[in-house]
C-alpha cells in the first residue's frame, strides 16, 4: 500500500557506539501524530543492535543490500534468512553504489530482488541516471530500462512488496539535488509505466521516494510533489536532528 516514508541509508558509516548515539538521538523523538513511516539502514554489523533498541517504537530496520542465493559457498555474502533472524523488514537494492562500485548487473538485481520478495522482505529499488546520460536526455530510458530488467519480472501482486527509490546519481551527495520540479517529472513518469505494465492500481498503490543530496531546507519542496512519496536519506540520515527535520517535512 502506498505509504508516505523517510528512509535513513547510513552507507559505510557508524560503528556499534556511533550508532548507539544515533538511535538515541532519534528514539521517542518523532511526534506521535507523525503516521508516516520511518526506516534506517545501519551497515549488516548493527542491523540486530538496531532492531533491539528500535523495538518498541515506530522505526524499522532495513539492510543495505542482500544475497541473491539462499545459503552456501559465497563468502562474504549475508542472506535474507540471516537478515529475517535480526528482525530486518527492508531491504535496500540497486543502490547506485552497488550498480557502479561493485558492479552490480540488472540481472543481478534481479535475482535479489526476487529473492527478497519470495522472503517476503519489503524491497526498495533503486534506479536513476548519471549525469552524462541526464545532459544527453537520456534519463527516462535509463530509468525505463532498469525498471524492465530488474523489477519488472515480478507480478502485479508481488509488487506490493515493492518501493521505489529515484536516486539521480549526480545528486547523491554532491549537495546538488534535482529541483522538485525535475524528481516529480521522472516520478510520474515511474508511474506511468507501472501503469503500463501493471495496471492503475499498482501504478496508485506503490510508494516512490527520491534520493540525492536530501536536506532539511529542501526536503518540504521536494516531498510536496504529487508523486513523490518521502526520500532516502544519505548524508543528511547521520546526524539525528537531521534526519528528524526532514521526517518532520513529510
Ligand atoms: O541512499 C541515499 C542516497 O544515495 C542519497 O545520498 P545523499 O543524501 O547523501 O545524497
Amino acid at each position: 500500500m502506498r505509504s508516505k516514508i523517510v528512509a535513513g541509508n547510513w552507507k559505510m558509516n557508524c560503528d556499534l557506539s556511533e550508532t548507539k548515539v544515533l538511535l538515541e538521538g532519534l528514539t521517542g523523538k518523532i511526534k506521535a501524530n507523525n503516521q508516516n513511516k520511518v526506516v534506517v539502514a545501519p551497515p549488516f554489523t548493527n542491523l540486530h543492535y538496531a532492531f533491539e533498541s528500535l523495538k518498541n517504537t515506530n522505526i524499522s530496520v532495513a539492510a543495505q543490500n542482500i544475497n541473491e542465493n539462499e545459503s552456501g559457498a559465497h563468502t562474504g555474502e549475508i542472506s535474507a534468512k540471516m537478515l529475517k533472524g535480526v528482525g530486518v523488514e527492508y531491504v535496500i537494492i540497486g543502490h547506485s553504489e552497488r550498480r557502479a562500485i561493485y558492479k552490480e548487473s540488472d540481472e543481478t538485481l534481479a535475482a535479489k530482488t526476487n529473492q527478497a520478495v519470495k522472503e517476503d522482505f519489503q524491497v526498495m529499488f533503486c534506479v536513476g541516471e548519471e549525469l552524462a546520460s541526464r545532459k544527453a536526455g537520456k534519463h527516462f530510458d535509463v530509468v525505463k530500462t532498469q525498471l524492465e530488467k530488474g523489477l519488472f519480472q515480478l507480478s502485479a501482486s508481488e509488487m506490493q512488496n515493492i518501493i521505489i527509490a529515484y536516486e539521480p546519481v549526480w545528486a547523491i551527495g554532491t549537495g546538488e539535488t534535482a529541483s522538485p520540479e525535475q524528481a516529480q517529472e521522472m516520478h510520474a513518469f515511474i508511474r506511468s509505466l507501472l501503469a503500463e505494465k501493471y495496471n492503475n492500481g499498482v501504478a496508485k498503490n506503490t510508494s516512490i521516494l527520491y534520493g540525492g543530496s536530501v536536506k532539511p531546507n529542501n526536503a518540504k519542496e521536494i516531498f510536496g510533489k504529487a508523486d513523490v512519496d518521502g526520500g532516502l536519506i544519505g548524508g543528511a540520515s547521520l546526524k539525528a536532528e537531521d534526519f528528524l527535520a526532514i521526517i518532520d517535512s513529510l
